[in-house]
This record gives C-alpha cells, sequence and structure tokens, in this order.
C-alpha cells in the first residue's frame, strides 16, 4: 500500500454555518470550497491546513451516516482520510489481509476524489477513508 498523506480528518457537525465561524474566523483557516455529496448524504466544506485538509461535514438527512454518527456519538471527528495512489489495488490488498470494507468498488468522493470506506470494527476504531485524486 502507497499511502502518501493524511488527505483529510472528517468532523461531524450539526451545522456547518455555525461551525465554519471557529475555522475561519477564530483559526483562520480558509473554506476552499463547499459542496453536497448526494451519495453520501452529507454537505462537505474543505479547509486546506498545509498539506491536508479539514472536511467538515453536515447531514443532509436524518438517516445518514453523519445524522446517525451525531446522534450516538456527538458531533466530533468521524474518519481519517488516507491519500492513496491506486485505489482499485488498495482496496484489493485491504481485502486480501482481511480488512473489512464498507466500500467494495470506489465510490465518488468530494471534489472528484475516488473513496472506500474501511470498518471501524477491523481498523483499532477508527472509520478509516481511502481517498485517490489529482493534486
Ligand atoms: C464526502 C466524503 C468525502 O470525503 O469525499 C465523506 O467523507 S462522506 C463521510 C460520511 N460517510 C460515511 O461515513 C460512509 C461510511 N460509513 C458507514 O458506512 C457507517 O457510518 C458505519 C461506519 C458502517 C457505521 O454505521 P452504523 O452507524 O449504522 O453502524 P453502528 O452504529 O452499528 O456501528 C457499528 C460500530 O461502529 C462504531 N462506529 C460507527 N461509526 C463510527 C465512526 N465514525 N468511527 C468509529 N467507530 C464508529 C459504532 O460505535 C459501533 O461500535 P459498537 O458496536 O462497539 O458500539
Ligand atoms: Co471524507
Amino acid at each position: 500500500m502507497n499511502v502518501k498523506k493524511v488527505d483529510h480528518i472528517g468532523i461531524a457537525v450539526k451545522n456547518l454555518d455555525e461551525t465554519l465561524k471557529f475555522y475561519q474566523d477564530i483559526l483562520g483557516l480558509e473554506c476552499a470550497g463547499t459542496e453536497v455529496v448526494e451519495e453520501q448524504k452529507v454537505k462537505v466544506a474543505f479547509l486546506p491546513v498545509g498539506d491536508t485538509e479539514v472536511e467538515l461535514l453536515e447531514s443532509t438527512e436524518d438517516d445518514g451516516p453523519i445524522a446517525k454518527f451525531i446522534e450516538k456519538k456527538g458531533e466530533g471527528i468521524q474518519h481519517i482520510a488516507f491519500r492513496v495512489d491506486n485505489i482499485e489495488e488498495a482496496i484489493e490488498e485491504m481485502k486480501t489481509k482481511g480488512v473489512r470494507m464498507i466500500d467494495e468498488k470506489p465510490r465518488y468522493g468530494a471534489g472528484g476524489a475516488k473513496i472506500a470506506f474501511c470498518h471501524p470494527k477491523s481498523t483499532g476504531g477508527v472509520l478509516v477513508e481511502l481517498s485517490e485524486r489529482e493534486g
């Protein structure tokens, strides 16, 4: 597996605009854009920090993964995403090594990335996202 960097840290929030006040006005980060990713039932805001990004996630539906996460655990860090150079190969390697994949095929991720999630029960308790994209 060739992990290049931490692509982003995904943070579940109830209200994107409210939380952006902390990241923008207090931390001084810039919001590089927002996007609705229908398949994940989220509205996403990206805030680059050095070589990585903070990804703020607000649910667009009551039954989405972010809504469920907040219901059970409250707001906070929901996943960490690692950048890989070939996601299909990375998924196969994970499976071969016994990791339980939530996604066995890449899905659409924000910014046109190809993404796949690994189940927290087989990663030591962290929801891990694999992400392949340019840049
Ligand atoms: C836009 C995109 C992008 O970057 O481009 C994104 O990031 S979208 C980001 C949002 N999309 C996703 O998260 C998609 C992948 N996520 C999922 O499929 C789901 O959220 C699961 C991770 C499978 C959890 O599903 P669900 O809540 O129905 O399962 P569950 O409550 O039965 O949880 C099973 C066990 O996993 C734990 N668990 C649940 N969510 C967790 C999380 N985020 N981190 C660590 N552990 C977690 C629960 O506490 C429970 O443990 P116990 O049994 O010990 O209590
Ligand atoms: Co993500």
